[in-house]
């Protein structure tokens, strides 16, 4: 299968910015959402679940065909949670009806990260909805138990390396669990909405304990009140894997660099883009003095 993402002759950088700005002006509104993390963190997450069903063995799934709007996707187990997100981007879909659900879906992350003061993001324009029988099966997207050898092995699907997944990871620096979403807890004085580099200092600095917590699930839990998935200590459980975490840990000049292009690299998964297609990178609000 060969998605190729079509040219957008009658929208310009200009309104694409609008909607940017759209889904920001209304992120900064909305800041009461999940006891005042606001909808940034739930925003990205949408963004890597629609983008991470991809297959490249058979270049089925990704962010291309928008699925996520249908329910076989977003009733999908692992999506739990994230009906927020979609509920938060429906107004800009009504406001904004010529944005595919696939640009929808990508461009709500880029904002999320860029206001949330990371870097920022390029981003392509051209995904196309495809029907609903196009929806990739449930069970495409990493489950939270597992270590190193599971965490490598499903990534390679996705066509990223040790690098790319230690600095996309990175972006559990934003928002939390939720026990009745995924089992996993977190003594959430830590909830955190301001992208930064502090995963990775977590990771090195905290004292790790593993505990079994209320849904029996075994997760990582620091005295100071933090918490790590079994999946985010592996990346201190693993030699080729804790490189990076020290590199991002001592240098967040590079970790913003390196998460802009992996964030880029998987929400356009199996994408084909025409030469003639742009690549945005947006203005925040402040740096338009909005
Ligand atoms: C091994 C890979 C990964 C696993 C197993 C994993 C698992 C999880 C789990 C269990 C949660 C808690 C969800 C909830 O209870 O509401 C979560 C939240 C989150 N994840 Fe991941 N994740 C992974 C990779 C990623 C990646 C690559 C990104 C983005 C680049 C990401 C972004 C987020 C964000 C922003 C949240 C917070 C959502 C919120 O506060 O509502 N995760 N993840
Ligand atoms: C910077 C303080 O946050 C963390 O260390 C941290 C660690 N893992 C997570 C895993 C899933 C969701 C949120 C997570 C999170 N906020």
């Amino acid at each position: 299968i060969v998605h190729m993402a079509q040219e957008i002759k009658d929208k310009s950088e200009k309104d694409y910015q609008e909607v940017y700005n759209a889904i920001a002006v209304k992120l900064r509104e909305e800041d009461e959402f999940d006891g005042y993390i606001g909808y940034g963190p739930v925003l990205t997450r949408l963004a890597w679940h629609s983008s991470g069903t991809w297959d490249k063995n058979n270049n089925t799934g990704g962010s291309f065909g928008g699925t996520y709007q249908f329910q076989k996707e977003s009733n999908d187990p692992s999506n739990k949670g994230l009906h927020n997100g979609a509920e938060f981007l429906a107004p800009i879909h009504k406001q904004f009806p010529w944005l595919s659900h696939g640009d929808l879906y990508t461009l709500g992350g880029v904002v999320a990260i860029q206001e949330l003061q990371g870097p920022v993001i390029p981003w392509r324009p051209g995904r196309v909805d495809l029907p609903e029988d196009m929806t990739p099966d449930n069970g495409r997207l990493p489950d939270a138990v597992y270590g190193a050898d599971y965490v490598r092995n499903f990534f390679k699907r996705l066509d990223l390396n040790d690098q790319e997944v230690v600095a996309l990871m990175g972006a559990h620096c934003l928002g939390r669990t939720h026990l009745q979403n995924t089992g996993f807890d977190g003594p959430w004085g830590a909830a955190s909405n301001t992208f930064t580099n502090e995963f990775f200092l977590n990771l090195l600095n905290e004292n790790w304990k593993l505990e079994k917590n209320e849904a029996k699930n075994m997760q990582w839990n620091s005295p100071k009140g933090y918490m790590m998935l079994p999946t985010d200590h592996a990346l201190i459980e693993d030699d080729k894997y804790m490189a990076y975490v020290k590199l991002y840990a001592t240098n967040n000049d590079k970790f913003f660099e390196d998460f802009a292009k992996a964030f880029k690299k998987l929400l356009e998964g199996g994408i084909t883009f025409p030469q003639s297609t742009p690549t945005y990178r947006f203005e925040t609000l402040d740096s338009q003095g909005l």
